[in-house]
């Protein structure tokens, strides 16, 4: 029902109007409270005043950032409020935006998205009105009101066809429709009922959502974010919000859209990246990832650190000035079991083992001396003596090394005696041999992101590594002190600004990092919440190390069981999440697919029963009106001139090819990254394009895609949901026959 009468238009517009103008005196107050705040900033005062300071101008600054951000569609809904139901003065209408807005009397304009009274505007049906009789869609650009549709929600003036209408159709029709730019956009004008359900869902315990291709897991997943800091913002704030994606790209793909929701504490990181200081870029082939996803890879760490508390069978001889010391097998296997009952990481209960040790060898010292016994005093100065000796601490570090995680795999990886003693057999081993890393080669993979993070647990974070950069952190303090001081002279700034708060706006950055970047650094961040999308994609260690960012449980998973592509994934929630989060989750599911027409997903329904017969599809919303097609080709070079006819303008087409299938297309971009995001045309792999979506998809040799993988099935399924406007297919050979439902063209 539109009711664009050009009477309600402008008093629309008016309505928007006053709102705009209350945005921008707010933003020149702020701009104004901030620049007060920063022209104190270098005028000195107690350590205390500066860091008051300093959370005021973040503070203003992110409001700032906030008021910036919800410029385009400030707001974008209206409720009518049936009679007697708003309590609060005498409110019939409440309008619903990016924000929340009051006048000086602190009367409300607008009401933010996230808020409890603007639920109906999301939830309201013609069968549950909520209270609301009418609720209207403003369509803005720019700051004019350009159309206004509205579901009136009056019963007893609404026909049953009426009655079943979705949510604001028109409003979802016309987003849906839009042409693709590379980017994900918020939905915070069209979230349908279901997918409210979800994004209000309770912050404790594991949320699952289930659901299809197209379905909205990803933005519904984002908008959940923005309405936790907005409902727990005390309790999310400081340990912020984690957001994991599958790949970089993906990451590109979404992250326009939380600033548009204006959110701040939420750090968006993969698997890959999660591990702070490794950066993971090798490819792995698929059996030696799948290996190293499975949980059985607990155990073999685990032995991989015993392998290196091994005593040697022989006495240690060590060989002193003046005389040699011995440690016998049974002094080092007693010392040994003390360390291990102290239930200590490896690092820590190294402490433990070293004094046992030192303990026997300065007894024997203390008799080489002929010193017989010693008072406590004396004992502890020839112990002290004894540590720093350059033998006995080369014997000790050999029997029960400082180890980095790090340390602990490439010694692993690269050996098959220590592999065999870890329990892998000899063609597990073999899968796993790798040579040790040479400078500026890229060692590690994502599938050793999860093992560096669990030798981590067990070798404890404090080795001497860690210390010396802490005695090294000390020393360059001291230099840029020395610096600051130089650099004030020099520049004639010394009155304004001391020479200790330079150097620590110069080094201490911490003071500076939002939850985010702190978390990023630090692996034993706990976060208040955890996203995971495309969460059928994580194997087995991966949500042993993504749980430990989350001991509190408070966790949104979200993925499709039938699209996963990798083999150490998941084919059951249950598999997945029972081990760490047993009794504490629940599923829910996403049915209505917003992406895909109803025409290309007949196609793809029928892949879907090859990946498993008892799962439907979800149903799509919209009608393409163009019918998917395949195409034999006589070979890959057709295909430039075929892409250059399917292109829609200003639209972006892709072609998802099987790995390892070498396409030079002229002026398309190939492989992922943020320039696949803005290209015209790429060419992407289906890794590469999940997530993803596309005005045009093009796959090329679906067989190929079927058969490259026990996985084939899935990933066939997920090359032919990107697609929100055409679908085709092109092969050399026969087209696979689960694919009969595509027209067939000759030319
Ligand atoms: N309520 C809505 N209003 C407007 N657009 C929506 C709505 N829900 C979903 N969409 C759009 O539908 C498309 C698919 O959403 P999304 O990528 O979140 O789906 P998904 O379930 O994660 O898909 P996949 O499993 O294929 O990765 C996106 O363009 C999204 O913006």
């Amino acid at each position: 029902m539109s009711h664009s009468t050009a009477g309600e238009l402008a008093r629309e517009q008016q309505y928007v109007a006053t709102l705009y103008e209350r945005l921008d005196v707010l933003r020149v107050r702020t701009r104004g409270q901030l620049d007060g705040v920063l022209a104190q900033g270098a005028a000195g005062g107690t350590h205390q005043n500066r860091s008051e300071r300093d959370s005021f101008a973040d503070m203003y600054a992110s409001r700032l950032a906030r008021l910036w951000a919800v410029e385009h569609g400030l707001c974008f809904g209206r409720l009518d409020l049936a009679e007697g139901v708003s309590e609060e003065l005498d409110e019939t209408r409440l309008y619903i935006g990016r924000l929340g807005l009051s006048d000086d009397e602190q009367r409300r304009l607008l009401i933010d998205w996230r808020a409890p009274v603007a639920q109906p505007f999301y939830r309201a049906t013609p069968a549950a009105p909520m209270g609301i009789t009418r609720r209207r869609h403003l369509h803005t650009k720019g700051r004019t009101v350009v159309t206004i549709d509205d579901d009136l929600l009056d019963l007893d003036g609404l026909s049953d066809a009426d009655k079943a209408t979705l949510n604001g159709e028109a409003a979802l029709l016309a987003a849906l429709g839009e042409t693709r730019t590379g980017r994900m956009r918020d939905i915070v004008a069209t979230i349908q009922g279901e997918q409210d359900k979800i994004i209000r869902s309770d912050l404790n315990g594991v949320l699952v959502v289930q659901g299809g291709p197209g379905t909205g897991k990803t933005v519904v997943a984002l908008h959940r974010a923005a309405y936790l800091l907005y409902t727990y913002r005390e309790r999310l704030e400081r340990r912020g919000v984690l957001i994991l994606g599958p790949n970089l790209t993906f990451l590109r793909y979404i992250e326009q859209v939380l600033p548009s929701l204006g959110e701040t504490d939420v750090l968006l990181s993969t698997v890959a990246e999660l591990y702070p200081g490794v950066t993971a870029r090798r490819a792995e082939r698929p059996a030696a990832a799948a290996f190293k996803g499975a949980a059985r890879m607990t155990e073999v760490v685990a032995r991989a650190v015993q392998e290196r508390q091994r005593m040697p069978r022989q006495t240690v001889e060590i060989r002193l000035d003046k005389f040699t010391l011995r440690l016998d097998r049974q002094t080092c296997d007693v010392a040994r079991s003390r360390a291990a009952k102290s239930r200590r990481p490896h690092n820590t209960a190294r402490g433990v083992f070293v004094r046992q040790l030192l303990n026997a060898l300065t007894k024997q010292a203390a008799r080489h001396l002929g010193r017989g016994m010693l008072n406590d005093e004396d004992f502890a100065d020839l112990r002290e003596e004894l540590r720093t000796e350059e033998p006995v601490r080369a014997a000790l570090n050999k029997l029960w090394p400082y180890l980095t995680p790090q340390q602990l795999l490439i010694g692993l990886f690269t050996s098959r005696e220590r592999m065999a003693y870890a329990g892998l057999t000899s063609a597990e081993a073999g899968l796993l041999l790798r040579e040790p890393p040479r400078a500026g080669e890229g060692w590690w993979s994502e599938a050793d992101v999860p093992l560096l993070d669990e030798a981590a647990e067990l070798l404890g974070d404090i080795d001497e590594s860690v210390l010396r950069a802490a005695r090294r952190a000390e020393e360059e303090r001291e230099q840029q002190l020395a610096y600051a001081r130089e650099v004030l002279e020099l520049t004639g700034m010394a009155d304004i600004m001391d020479a200790e708060r330079f150097a620590e706006r110069q080094q201490a950055e911490e003071t500076y990092l939002t939850t985010a970047e702190r978390a990023a650094k630090d692996r034993t961040w706990a976060f208040g919440h955890v996203i995971v999308d495309e969460a059928q994609e994580l194997s087995a260690m991966a949500w042993r190390m993504v749980m430990r960012r989350c001991p509190t449980r408070s966790m949104t998973v979200v993925g499709d069981i039938a699209q996963t592509g990798s083999t150490a994934g998941a084919l059951n929630w249950a598999n997945v999440l029972d081990p760490d989060a047993g009794g504490r989750w629940r599923e829910a599911g996403l049915t209505v697919n917003y992406r895909t027409p109803v025409e290309l997903m007949a196609v793809a329904a029928d892949v879907l029963t090859l990946v498993d017969p008892g799962l439907k599809a979800p149903e799509s919303v919209r009608e393409s009106g163009e019918r998917p097609w395949a195409r034999r080709i006589a070979g890959l070079g057709e295909i430039a001139r075929i892409v250059a006819e399917e292109q829609v303008p200003g639209g972006k087409l892709v072609v998802i090819v099987p790995d390892g299938l070498e396409l030079d297309l002229p002026g398309a971009v190939v492989g992922a990254g943020p320039a696949a995001l803005e290209a015209p045309v790429a060419v992407l792999t289906v890794a590469e394009a999940k997530g993803l979506e596309f005005d045009v998809v093009i796959v090329v040799e679906p067989g190929r895609i079927l058969a490259e993988s026990p996985r084939g099935p899935s990933d066939l399924y997920v090359a032919l949901t990107r697609a929100t406007r055409r679908l085709g297919v092109l092969h050399t050979g026969g087209l696979p026959s689960v694919l009969t439902a595509l027209d067939r063209r000759t030319q």
